[in-house]
């Protein structure tokens, strides 16, 4: 039997105060992709409220007038919930479930909501529910009866077996639990990730603004290898967070050589903090990535905006050094001739029509084999964490240790080169 859909309305805020950050993303275009999240998560959007304020309520969010007007329009066009662009406090869920009398979340628990649905790693669905969990904990006295109950449809869901209760006691109990078997998992990468350094073999990372086509060109770049198939493919699809497990796939550049692509979980502007931490994990990937692919869906009216998102996050992650080729995508859709720039860094093509898939993978190849530079570096000894990482690659045998760090003679490829320039000695 199919579930009904639920029916849902969404209320944004526009704060017109002079002194509102003016880049931000327009009220129009959050709403637009609140809807887009709403979708994701399977509801049925029934229609969007924006009110203009010079502030947040700190009651009511939205003021306490305009949430009784939204009670009476709920009643007469039979929504379930009402979902909120902007994270909202426990007592203005509280208030606001009281005057309207069904069920309110917010942007950050209709994210979750998501993540929790399409995890499907352990770690993943791990990381989704610790979020989960530490966005309820401040959040109890505001859960009021409506958000209490799980399974009771978007913004209740949980990933794993355990049901989400709510006492803080237990909340604790299995907060400490999740980060106990994430510490496991982590381990398990850590093996596998220094295996792989030490087999190595380069490292692509694609990164950037969920829906601008990463797992599609994944799916590209990876027909390249000998032993691909259909199967190999990463899931893609036309819908806001498709990918949330990093996947690792095989590849050959233009002279051969096997090189591996990450594709990554996809960011969205206002993504909840909890979230990012939650993900940072396995994001790590990209920052021992030795190099990075920044997609960016070129058709979208936001892409600036988006680029700042995604960039962002890479300097959260302390993967700012690593070298970047900004991949412009879905240029079929672009309706004025796009002029590929001669900068060796960027690239427009379009995954649809293929159009300059092999530019991308001759950039590929020059970025990450690049010129070998036969250099000395000092390294110094609070650092040994990047020396085992160079040992590591290049199988540097002599090395000594002197007053000031570790001395050895390797040959670096362009991207260590480039990433290691602080200890290369002249
Ligand atoms: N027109 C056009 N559509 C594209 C192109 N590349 C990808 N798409 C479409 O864009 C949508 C999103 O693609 P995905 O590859 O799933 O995007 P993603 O970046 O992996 O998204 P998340 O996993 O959600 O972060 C899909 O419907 C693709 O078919 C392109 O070059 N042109
Ligand atoms: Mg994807």
């Amino acid at each position: 039997m199919e579930e009904r859909k639920e029916k849902v309305l969404l209320v944004g805020l526009n704060i017109t105060n002079i002194f509102r950050k003016s880049d931000n993303i327009e009220i129009n275009d959050s709403m637009n992709e609140l809807e887009e999240l709403a979708k994701a998560a399977g509801a049925d959007v029934v229609d969007k409220i924006i009110q203009n304020r010079q502030s947040r309520d700190v009651a009511f969010y939205v003021g306490k007038g305009k949430a009784e007007e939204i009670k009476v329009y709920c009643e007469s066009l039979d929504i379930d919930i009402v979902i909120f662009n902007d994270e909202l406090s426990g007592a203005q869920i509280r208030n606001l479930e009281e005057v309207i009398g069904i069920r309110v979340i917010d942007r950050t628990a209709l994210i979750l909501d998501i993540f929790a649905q399409r995890a499907l790693s352990k770690e993943g669905k791990l990381q989704v529910e610790l979020a989960q969990q530490k966005y309820r904990l401040p959040r109890l006295y505001g859960l009021g009866k409506e958000m209490s109950r799980t399974g009771a449809g978007i913004g209740t869901r949980g990933p794993g077996e355990q049901k989400l209760e709510i006492d803080k006691r237990h909340i604790l109990n299995r907060i400490s639990d999740i980060k106990r078997e994430l510490k496991e998992v982590k381990k398990n990468r850590e093996i596998q990730r220094s295996q792989r350094l030490r087999s190595n073999i380069p490292i692509v990372a694609l990164v950037g603004y969920t829906n601008a086509g990463k797992s599609t060109l994944t799916n590209e770049i990876i027909k390249t290898h000998k032993e691909y198939s259909k199967d190999k493919n990463v899931f893609s699809k036309d819908m806001l967070f498709a990918t949330l497990d990093v996947t690792l796939r095989k590849a050959l550049l233009p002279n051969k050589r096997e090189f591996l692509v990450v594709d990554t979980v996809g960011f969205v502007s206002k993504l909840p903090h909890d979230l990012v931490e939650a993900f940072k994990a396995t994001l790590e990937e990209v920052k021992y990535a030795d190099l990075i692919l920044h997609v960016v869906d070129a058709s979208n009216s936001n892409y600036d905006l988006q680029m700042n998102t995604t960039l962002d996050v890479l300097k959260e992650l302390k993967a700012l050094e690593t070298p970047v080729i900004t991949v412009f995508n879905k240029a079929d859709k672009l309706d004025y001739e796009v002029n590929a720039k001669k900068d060796e860094d960027v690239v427009f093509i379009s995954c649809k029509t293929g159009y300059n898939i092999g530019l991308l993978l001759d950039k590929i190849e020059k970025k990450i084999m690049g010129n070998l530079h036969k250099v000395a570096i000092l390294i110094p000894y609070d650092r040994g964490d990047i020396f085992n990482t160079i040992k590591n690659k290049t199988n540097v045998e002599n090395f000594e240790y002197k007053e000031d760090g570790i001395y050895a003679q390797v040959i670096l490829d362009e991207s260590d080169y480039g990433r290691y320039k602080d200890y290369i000695l002249d």
